[in-house]
Formats: structure tokens, C-alpha cells, sequence
């Protein structure tokens, strides 16, 4: 049986466990370490497939849960799926919907069958399974799938913990179940998810059960909730060398620039997280000395890029002063420049990373980068 998913290594950072590699799926193959812009509704807000691909951004995300919902996975499907919907041939990874249904509906109902809730848009009663999800995302067509787990809050006690890693493992099996009776197991690959919150035996339980399902790849979820950065950094130091060397790894919901970087050092391949796309929209840019709030008043008159150190299309183009403005009168167009120069910005920085681990010079890299950027270095 041909497996969809295959990963490359290339290289390992001799300053740090960073690694160097290769994604390769049905749509094609993308580089790791990576950052996936986050396209939730079939599209990354405001950019179309050429920015993305103008930006190489080299794989992005869409969502079981709000694509169910709308416009049907049925209409997707008879569009000929998400690539052909949205034009986008490049690889797509899904998200199961687990983590929609635990952070978008309060009233919501979990059972070891499958989680009951209401729809956030119409109120109506909804119920979502492992087979379900799958269901969706066969329909969907993506090349890498996720498995339908639960995201609990944070903080949450041990034993509701435990309670949750163990059904989230029943549910990760019956997950590839459905996946390999679909049919469709040689062209999707499905990706189990490690949870298990801060407590260090938890993630060895959720790691040692879903490794011993055979997974193309894995991700660490139940992180980027909330928790402090260094709660995270010690719950990666402990949990990446339980994941499987030779398969990607995947931190969902990550992130920030230091918790990027801070999570490759610490084993992780891909990314993903709504942060530059979303802050982007309040006006909020990434630079390479910090954040700039371009709606402040004090760029009124300031004529220079975004970045004097960013080479995009945007810095290249536009001022301070007229994204300042356009931001200020609610102007789509100045909602897609600060997205397309955040989504840049992150990409470049991965670019940069891979650059590094290449050169054996990722610690250094990161001493660099958090001093320009105003992180305090540890
Ligand atoms: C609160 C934010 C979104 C920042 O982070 C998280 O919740 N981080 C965890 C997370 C993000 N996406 C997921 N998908 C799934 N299936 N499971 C998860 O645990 C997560
Ligand atoms: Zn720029």
C-alpha cells in the first residue's frame, strides 16, 4: 500500500536537536522546518493562492469543523475537492474539528461515541465522531488529515487529564480504522495527535499509544493554551523524543516568533497558528525589531516601510503613513498588506531557520534574532 506521506530527513543542527528535512505528499513536497498559514473557511484571509505563492508559502491549513458546517463537505466534494474549490495545488493539511468543537461551543457534550454540541452560527444541535470527522475530510481531499481528538483547557487536574488522553486514544484508533476502510488511505494521509497537558507521564501515555498505531506523522497538541512559554518549552523537551524520528512533527496552534524557533530547537518540523494573519487585521505587524502597532498615531508622517529590513512586495511599495491610514479607515487593501507582510515575515523567518540548522548555527541564530527582536534571551 503506498504511503501518502513520507518524510526526508537531511540534516540535524549540530548546535541543537533542530532538524533539516522533506515533506512529501500527493500535492507535492514541502520543506521542514515550516510554517502553514492558516486558511480555516477555504481561504487565508485576504490573500489569494498567487500572494501565497508569490510569499512561497509551500502549505497551508483549512478546518473540518467550519467547512462541515459551511459551505457542506458535499458541495467541496462535488467541486472536485478543497484544492480544485479553492485553487490552491500545493499541499493541505485539515484540522479534525476537535479543537473547533472544544474552543467554539460551550454547550457541548462529551461522550465516548463522539462530542454533542451546538452549531456557533445557528444554535442547532450537532454531533461530531472520529468516523465523522474523517468522513469530512475524505470529502475535503486534503493531503494530510488529523485525527478527531479532545484540546482540554488549560489548566486542567490530572485525572480529567488522564480520562481525556486515554479517550483520545480509543478515538485516534477508530480514526485510522475508518481511514483505511475508506479507501482512500493511499492518496490521505492521517496524522494521530499527542496530548496529555503539562503532565510529563500523560504525554508518554498518549505518545506510547498512538506511536504503536502507525501514523504517517504526529503532532503535540493541547499546547499554545494559554500555558506559560517555558511550561511549553518543558513539555516539548520531554515529549519530542517520544515521537518517531523518521515522521514529521507537527506543534499545533504555534506561533510567535520565539516559540517557533524555541519549538525547532526542541524537534518540531511544521507549524501552524492564526496569530499573523489575525493580528494583521487589528493592525498589529511583525518586524524584525518587534511588533509595530501601525495604527499608532506616531506613524502618521513616517514614510518608511513596515520593516527597513524585509524585502516583501509591501515594504517595498507602500509607507508607514498610507498602511497607517487605510488601517484607520477600515480599507480591505490595507488589511491585505499588513497580512501579506506577516505571513512574509514568518516564512522568511522558517527560511532563515532552515538556513541556520544548515549551517550548524541555530543557537546562534536564535541569540541574534531575540536581541533585534526584543525577546530576553535566557
Ligand atoms: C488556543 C490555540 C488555538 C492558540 O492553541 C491551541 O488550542 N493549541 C492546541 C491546538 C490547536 N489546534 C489544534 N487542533 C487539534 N485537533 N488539537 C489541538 O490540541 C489543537
Ligand atoms: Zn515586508
Amino acid at each position: 500500500m503506498t504511503v501518502p506521506i513520507t518524510y526526508e530527513h537531511i540534516k540535524t543542527c549540530k548546535q541543537t536537536g533542530a532538524r533539516l528535512g522533506r515533506v512529501h505528499t500527493p500535492h507535492g513536497t514541502f520543506e521542514t522546518p515550516m510554517f502553514m498559514p492558516v486558511g480555516t473557511m477555504a481561504t487565508v484571509k485576504t490573500m489569494s493562492p498567487e500572494d501565497l505563492k508569490a510569499m512561497d508559502a509551500q502549505i497551508i491549513l483549512s478546518n473540518t469543523y467550519h467547512l462541515w458546517l459551511r459551505p457542506g463537505q458535499d458541495i467541496v466534494e462535488e467541486a472536485g475537492g478543497l484544492h480544485t474549490f479553492m485553487n490552491w495545488d500545493k499541499p493541505i493539511l485539515t484540522d479534525s474539528g476537535g479543537f473547533q468543537v472544544f474552543s467554539l461551543s460551550d454547550l457541548r457534550k462529551i461522550e465516548e461515541e463522539g462530542v454533542h454540541f451546538r452549531n456557533h452560527l445557528s444554535g442547532e444541535k450537532l454531533f461530531l465522531s472520529p468516523e465523522k470527522a474523517m468522513q469530512i475530510q475524505h470529502s475535503l481531499g486534503s493531503d494530510i488529515m488529523m485525527a478527531f481528538d479532545e484540546c482540554p483547557p488549560y489548566p486542567a487536574d490530572y485525572s480529567y487529564m488522564r480520562q481525556s488522553v486515554e479517550r483520545t486514544s480509543r478515538w485516534a484508533e477508530r480514526c485510522l480504522t475508518e481511514h483505511h476502510q475508506s479507501g482512500k488511505s493511499s492518496i490521505q494521509g492521517l496524522f494521530g495527535i499527542i496530548q496529555g497537558g503539562e503532565y510529563e507521564e500523560l504525554r508518554k501515555q498518549s505518545a506510547k499509544d498512538l506511536t504503536s498505531l502507525d501514523f504517517p506523522g504526529y503532532a503535540v497538541g493541547g499546547l499554545s493554551v494559554g500555558e506559560p512559554k517555558d511550561v511549553m518549552n518543558r513539555v516539548l523537551e520531554f515529549t519530542t523524543p517520544l515521537m518517531p524520528a523518521d515522521k514529521p512533527r507537527y506543534l499545533m496552534g504555534v506561533g510567535s516568533p520565539d516559540s517557533l524557533i524555541d519549538g525547532v530547537i526542541r524537534g518540531i518540523d511544521m507549524f501552524d497558528c492564526v496569530l499573523p494573519t489575525r493580528i494583521a487585521r487589528n493592525g498589529t505587524c511583525m518586524t524584525s525589531e518587534g511588533r509595530l502597532v501601525v495604527r499608532n498615531a506616531k506613524f502618521a508622517r513616517d514614510f518608511r516601510p513596515l520593516d527597513e529590513n524585509c524585502d516583501c512586495h509591501v515594504c517595498r511599495t507602500y509607507s508607514r503613513a498610507y498602511i497607517r491610514h487605510l488601517i484607520k479607515c477600515e480599507e480591505t487593501f490595507g488589511f491585505r498588506l499588513t497580512t501579506y507582510h506577516n505571513l512574509y515575515f514568518l516564512l522568511q523567518l522558517m527560511k532563515k531557520v532552515r538556513q541556520a540548522i544548515m549551517e550548524d548555527r541555530l543557537q546562534d541564530f536564535r541569540d541574534e534574532f531575540f536581541e533585534s527582536y526584543g525577546f530576553n534571551k535566557e
